[in-house]
């Protein structure tokens, strides 16, 4: 099974109150951002990557494929102003009609054994994510004034990497240009059309770090992962 990966990495980083782009941040000694792209460069599975960043960021992008020995990296291209645009610039550098994963370069700590049942998932079902049972009484509030509690039974963390056919997520991408419709992840463009996505059950470890707690907890997980 072969896949390609757009990873989407030209965030502002805002949520990490960092004065740089968050994936440059250390993480046990290289910026965050090689250990995601690590991950694909050392599955046999994963054909080739690529990169969605800020054009002024493309230097030090560059800086780090060298510097790591990166060879899977087949485009860098042109971020946008939200995710799903950064996302559908990256799909509109690939042709043909292999899976295609949607990965956040913030997620460091994906276990490549759950990409792989993802990538089989897809392969199954045409769209398919990894996603994370809820631990926490949900709660639907305005100005913190609580009005409801969702049952959490049906609900689910969604995560990265999600998984497509090429021809049916690059599709959902332009019908959301045309329609205006944004969503905060891939699989939401597709349910926008009444298309089915099927969950495969991921691991609370693979956190997309957003803010500063969570680069704490990302080494934790790397280091316990090396002993
Ligand atoms: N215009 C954007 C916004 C986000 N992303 C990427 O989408 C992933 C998930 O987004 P998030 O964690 O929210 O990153 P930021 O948008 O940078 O964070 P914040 O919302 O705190 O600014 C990240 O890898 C980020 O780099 C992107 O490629 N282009
Ligand atoms: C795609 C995602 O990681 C799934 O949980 C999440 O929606 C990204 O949200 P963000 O606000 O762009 O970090």
């Amino acid at each position: 099974m072969k896949y390609s990966v757009v990873i989407p990495a030209a965030g502002s980083g805002t949520r990490m109150k960092a004065n740089q782009n968050k994936l440059f941040l250390d993480l046990m000694g290289k910026p965050l951002i090689a250990h995601t792209l690590k991950l694909f460069e050392e599955d046999a599975w994963c054909s080739k990557i690529i990169l969605a960043g800020k054009p002024d960021e493309f230097q030090i992008f560059n800086e780090i494929i060298k510097k790591e020995g990166f060879c899977k990296i087949e485009a860098l291209v042109a971020g946008g102003s939200d995710r799903q645009e950064s996302v559908k610039k990256g799909l509109d550098s690939l042709k043909g009609d292999e899976i295609v994963l949607i990965h956040d370069g913030a997620r460091p700590l994906v276990d490549i054994k759950l990409v792989h049942q993802l990538v089989m998932e897809t392969e199954k079902t045409g769209a398919a994510i990894l996603a994370v049972p809820l631990k926490d009484t949900i709660k639907k509030a305005y100005n913190k004034k609580i009005v409801e509690t969702i049952d959490r039974e049906a609900l689910w963390a969604a995560q990265t990497p999600q998984g497509f056919k090429l021809s049916t997520i690059k599709a959902a991408h332009e019908k959301a240009v045309l329609s205006g419709v944004k969503g905060t992840d891939d699989a939401s463009l597709l349910e926008a059309l009444g298309q089915a996505v099927t969950i495969v059950h991921g691991d609370y470890r693979n956190i997309k770090v957003t803010t500063p707690e969570d680069l704490v907890v990302a080494e934790h997980f790397i280091t316990g992962r090396e002993t």
